[in-house]
């Protein structure tokens, strides 16, 4: 056999010897009676994540400024925290920002309800899930991804604060990517609320009393885990920081050249 029968070059792939697929890639295009496995392949997985994005940048890339409210799917209607999660929904409405939420049940509906009754844009960023599920009926803009990771990328880049509930490993989950973003200056005047000191005191002893104690955060990382319960005090921390990063704006861009 000679070098190049035993050598098949496919796009910027090359493949040699028993490498060498039994197939070309446009037969497994064209040819309908073949095997399907390959769309499970990660190359073609590859596809979909991108097209997760320009579907993900497609719809919320208008969106005014947003506020990501996290908090457990768990907690029910009937519950004092539900009724927290409508306030700050509602709150955020009327200081002219959307609300972002997972578009699922518990504090992320809650906080969806109150947005859309203030008359706020409701926004939800669902996920595929191993059991049956659909958005929220709050949510009035609305995408399920595949991939959490995709749908982490849009609550970060379209929302200017998080806000965080009582939740449980998903919204720790979510916290905790948020404070290593500002911690690591990857975003920057990103202020993130705890809300429910009660539920977040725990959590902050522990930070301060195991994680500061053996200098594993900086005494300034104490400041990212700021708590409140008052869903107004949480409109009031955004918009400062809001406000701070306009005067610090204004301060650095460049003058009229003269
Ligand atoms: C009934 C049930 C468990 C439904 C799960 N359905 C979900 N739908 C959308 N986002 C979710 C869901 N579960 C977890 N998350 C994500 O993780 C967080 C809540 O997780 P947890 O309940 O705190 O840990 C939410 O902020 C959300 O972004």
């Amino acid at each position: 056999m000679t070098e190049e029968e035993n050598v098949r070059r496919a796009g910027p792939l090359t493949y040699r010897g028993s490498a060498i697929p039994a197939t070309t890639t446009d037969q497994r295009l064209l040819d309908r009676r073949g095997p399907t496995d390959w769309v499970h392949t990660d190359p073609w997985r590859v596809l979909r994540i991108q097209s997760e994005f320009v579907e993900g940048f497609g719809l919320l890339s208008e969106l005014p400024s947003a506020v990501s409210v996290f908090g457990s799917a768990r907690i029910r209607p009937d519950s004092e925290y539900y009724r927290l999660g409508e306030q700050v929904g509602a709150r955020l409405a009327e200081a002219g920002y959307a609300t972002i939420t997972g578009g699922g049940p518990g504090m992320m509906e809650a906080a969806n309800k109150g947005a859309q009754q203030a008359g706020g844009l409701s926004v939800g960023l669902g996920i595929e899930l191993p059991f049956e599920q659909s958005l929220n009926p709050y949510v009035d803009m609305g995408v399920t991804f595949r991939y959490f990771f995709v749908r982490k990328t849009m609550f970060v880049k379209y929302s200017q604060a998080f806000v965080v509930l009582p939740g449980g490993f998903g919204t720790l989950d979510e916290l905790f990517e948020a404070i290593t973003l500002v911690q690591t200056k990857k975003v920057t005047r990103f202020p993130v609320v705890l809300v429910g000191t009660e539920f977040w005191g725990g959590l902050r002893d522990w930070v301060e009393s195991s994680l500061l104690k053996h200098n594993l955060i900086s005494p300034q990382d104490m400041d990212l885990l700021y708590m409140t319960d008052d869903p107004d005090e949480v409109i009031s921390v955004i918009q400062r920081s809001h406000r701070h990063l306009e005067d610090t704006f204004e301060r650095d861009r460049p003058g009229p050249s003269s």
